[in-house]
């Protein structure tokens, strides 16, 4: 920002120039819904493929760059932001940034896609639509137990919001079949966006 006397340094190199064209595969839904399981299967068919594909996971990330927050509104816009931006610069690098994180609030997805819109980058959103009774049933971690008995707060579905995206490039429930299906699915439309996959 110009008040910080900050100034974008343009690069030598161009987007054509690098080996290979980026995107951001940005899975939503809630915990528990299948995103990061789906996220893992596409990840390594990319790999496989001969594809640079990078996962940001929102847990791993919180672990690391993002350890300073919680689970409070602010703090997950923030985790947002950051993710996002992360992602974005991937993208632009020509990596294919897989990024399952539950990002409940719209206005923070759509900053996001903002935000690749205005460098040209593709960007496609995954609503991995599991009700959240299903989710409840698996309830891999235990957090939705403990969300109940109040050990938690702020867990999303339970005592904070889920957003629902209202036009996401794909959304993939229980019935689309297993989760090596679902990534195959997604595949083949990242494949349509970006001629990778
Ligand atoms: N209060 C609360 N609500 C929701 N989730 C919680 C909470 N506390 C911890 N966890 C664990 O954090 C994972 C979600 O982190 P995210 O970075 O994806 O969340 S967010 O996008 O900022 O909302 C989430 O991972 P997933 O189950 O893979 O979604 C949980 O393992
Ligand atoms: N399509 C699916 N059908 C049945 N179970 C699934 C499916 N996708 C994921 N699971 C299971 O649901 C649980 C939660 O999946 P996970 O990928 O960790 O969700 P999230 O990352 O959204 O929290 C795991 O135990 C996983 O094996």
């Amino acid at each position: 920002m110009s008040e910080r006397n900050v100034v974008w340094h343009e690069g030598g190199v161009t987007r054509e120039q690098r080996p290979s064209l980026g995107a951001t595969v940005w899975f939503t839904g809630l915990s528990g819904s299948g995103k990061s399981t789906v996220a893992v299967i596409a990840e390594r068919l990319l790999v496989e493929r001969g594809v640079t594909a990078y996962r940001l996971d929102g847990d791993n990330v919180r672990l690391g760059l993002n350890g300073d927050l919680g689970f409070g509104a602010e703090d997950r816009t923030e985790n947002i932001r950051r993710v996002g931006e992360v992602a974005r610069l991937f993208a632009d690098a020509g990596v294919v940034a897989i990024v399952p994180v539950i990002s409940p609030y719209r206005a923070d997805r759509d900053r996001v896609r903002a935000l690749h819109a205005r460098d040209g980058l593709p960007f496609l959103e995954v609503f991995v639509d599991t009700p959240i009774e299903e989710c409840e049933r698996r309830d891999p971690k235990g957090l939705y137990a403990k969300a109940r008995r109040g050990e938690i707060g702020d867990f999303t579905g339970i005592s904070a919001p889920y957003e629902a995206p209202e036009k996401p490039e794909l959304r993939l429930t229980p019935a689309d079949g297993d989760p090596e299906q679902q990534a195959e699915r997604l595949l083949a439309l990242l494949e349509t966006m970006v001629g990778e996959g």
